[in-house]
């Protein structure tokens, strides 16, 4: 699902008017109503005291609509403007009329502190005060009402998006914002629903079609795209039926040392669970036995050295090397490291350990092969590409770092980013139970097990993301999230790719 701006949202909005011969009143009826809907399917008409904060803008039009639509259905209502301004917006003033016809129990004016209504933490309160139109932070007793809400401790529903949110920046460590249990919001996601930085604030997230232009939709360009089922579905490359092991291609997973051959075992599990055709590793002499005994279907390659890897003398021809899972930063497996990028001329994926190489050899980037992968989590992307400011200036940087180098970079997190090509795609699955040791190396036996089947290395890594995910959304609605291990999301690939294509 493409991701846009504020400001192509705007122009979907204006020109869906056009095109569809609507009203920007009945665009407003149509979207209010949605939310009408998923509001009663979840009350089931309970008797709960609704309170609904408009603002003055379009956003607040929202509001008034799904407040008289709420009291038709017989829910009792309460409506309270926070009128920061006389501006009001033409729609705004329009529903404004039309609920005054519907009730008697007329909204309440905020004008200051002195105007703040009581709360009950059993109420349930609606916030359409901004929307995607806000332009600065909440100042004065605006921001103390935010705040005020929030305390209350009710349930709260934002309306497109949290009031005090912006759609393309984040807001100062000061600023007041709503902090949401549910957003309901308007066609598209918005980026910041999924910056570490902001995502806290939406709670829960349900995005609600209101039928914009189509055509517009899918031409108009953005940078951004969430990565769902369907997205992840559309990547999916069927196995022919006349094919055989030499089809699926061959991954190499290379790394490892005393102590530290588990995560090996980890991304060669994942690469042979994921389907490739063949997979070898190369490791420290320590690891034979281990690897050996615990998967037979894989061929194992030995360093002369014991207990780390000194001289990859690997003499194949792999689909694709997977580099750097537990391999330490000896200077002998950095200089071992660097012959190896020397020699290699298919992409590579580099992990964990080959990351910190990297950073603290920077000489060593501009060894890597054309369309390698980088699978940082924020902290070694931090040691490769230095700090920056805040969520935005991160895209940015990572942006620029991978269109100089010619990378496909995961940044690995609670909505794990993949940058390539100059776009940037945003997993929506998986959960914080895979915060656990070791699920890293099983994202990275998945990607490369993918690129072995000749993905691309970007469509293997948002494929591949994805596919962990939904992995260890499986696992954990069997186990919970805290007894979630990263085997286990490894011997649940199979339930991962079935699910693709489960309605
Ligand atoms: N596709 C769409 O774009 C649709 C938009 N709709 C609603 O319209 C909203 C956008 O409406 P608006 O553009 O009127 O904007 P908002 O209602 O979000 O904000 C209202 C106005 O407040 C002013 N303002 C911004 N920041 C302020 C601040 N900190 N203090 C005081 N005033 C401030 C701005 O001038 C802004 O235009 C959407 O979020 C959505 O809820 C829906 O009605 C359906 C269709
Ligand atoms: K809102």
């Amino acid at each position: 699902m493409k991701i846009f701006s504020a400001a192509q949202l705007k122009k979907a909005d204006e020109l869906t008017i056009k095109i569809q011969g609507i009203t920007s009143t009945q665009l407003m009826e149509r979207a209010a109503s949605l939310v009408t809907n998923e509001i009663d399917k979840r009350l089931q008409n309970a008797d709960i005291a609704i309170k609904i904060f408009c603002g003055i803008g379009n956003n607040g039009g929202d509001g008034l609509v799904i407040a008289r639509q709420l009291i038709e259905k017989g829910y009792r209502v309460k409506v309270f403007v926070v009128n920061y301004s006389d501006n009001r917006s033409q729609d705004f003033l329009i529903n404004y009329d039309r609920l005054k016809e519907t009730t008697n129990d007329w909204p309440e004016y905020i004008k200051d502190e002195g105007d703040f209504p009581e709360i009950d933490p059993n109420d349930f309160v609606i916030d359409a005060i901004f929307g995607i139109g806000l332009n600065r932070p909440l100042e004065g007793w605006i921001g103390e009402l935010v705040t005020y809400i929030n305390q209350s401790k009710a349930f709260i529903l934002a309306i497109d998006m949290p009031s005090g949110l912006f759609s393309d920046r984040v807001p100062a460590e000061k600023d007041c914002l709503i902090s949401a249990n549910f957003t309901l919001s308007f066609q598209t996601p918005k980026l910041v629903f999924f910056l570490p930085q902001t995502m806290d604030y939406v709670g829960d997230l349900q995005v609600l079609d209101i039928g914009l232009d189509r055509d517009f939709l899918s031409s108009e360009k953005t940078n951004y795209e969430l990565i769902n089922k369907h997205e992840a579905r559309t990547l999916y490359k069927p196995r022919k039926s006349n094919s055989h092991k030499g089809n699926y291609g061959h991954a190499l997973v290379i790394g490892g040392s005393y102590g530290k051959i588990g995560s090996v075992l980890l991304s060669t599990k994942a690469a042979l669970r994921t389907g490739a055709g063949l997979v070898s590793t190369f490791i420290p002499k320590c690891g034979y036995n281990i690897l050996q005994t615990a998967l037979p279907e894989a061929m194992v390659i030995t360093d002369k050295n014991e207990e780390k890897l000194t001289n990859i003398d690997h003499r194949m021809d792999p689909s694709v090397i997977c580099f750097g899972m537990g391999a330490g930063k000896d200077p002998k497996t950095v200089e071992a490291f660097k012959e190896l990028l020397q020699k290699t001329e298919k992409p590579m994926l580099i992990d964990a350990d080959g990351l910190n190489m990297i950073s603290e050899n920077q000489e060593l980037l501009e060894f890597l092969p054309k369309k390698s992968l980088l699978t940082p989590h924020p902290k070694e992307l931090q040691r490769l590409i230095g700090d920056w400011n805040d969520d935005f200036e991160k895209i940015e940087k990572v942006q620029e770092f991978t269109q100089s180098h010619d990378l496909v970079l995961v940044l690995k997190g609670s909505h794990t980013f993949v940058f390539g090509e100059g776009h940037v795609y945003i997993n929506n699955s998986g959960n914080p139970g895979m915060a656990t040791a070791g699920s890293g190396d099983v994202l990275s036996g998945i990607i490369a097990g993918l690129i072995s089947q000749q993905y691309s290395s970007l469509a293997a890594a948002i494929l591949g993301v994805y596919l962990h995910g939904i992995s260890g959304d499986i696992v954990a609605e069997n186990r919970s999230y805290q007894a979630l291990i990263s085997g286990d999301i490894v011997e649940n690939m199979g339930a991962a790719f079935q699910a693709l294509f489960a309605d």
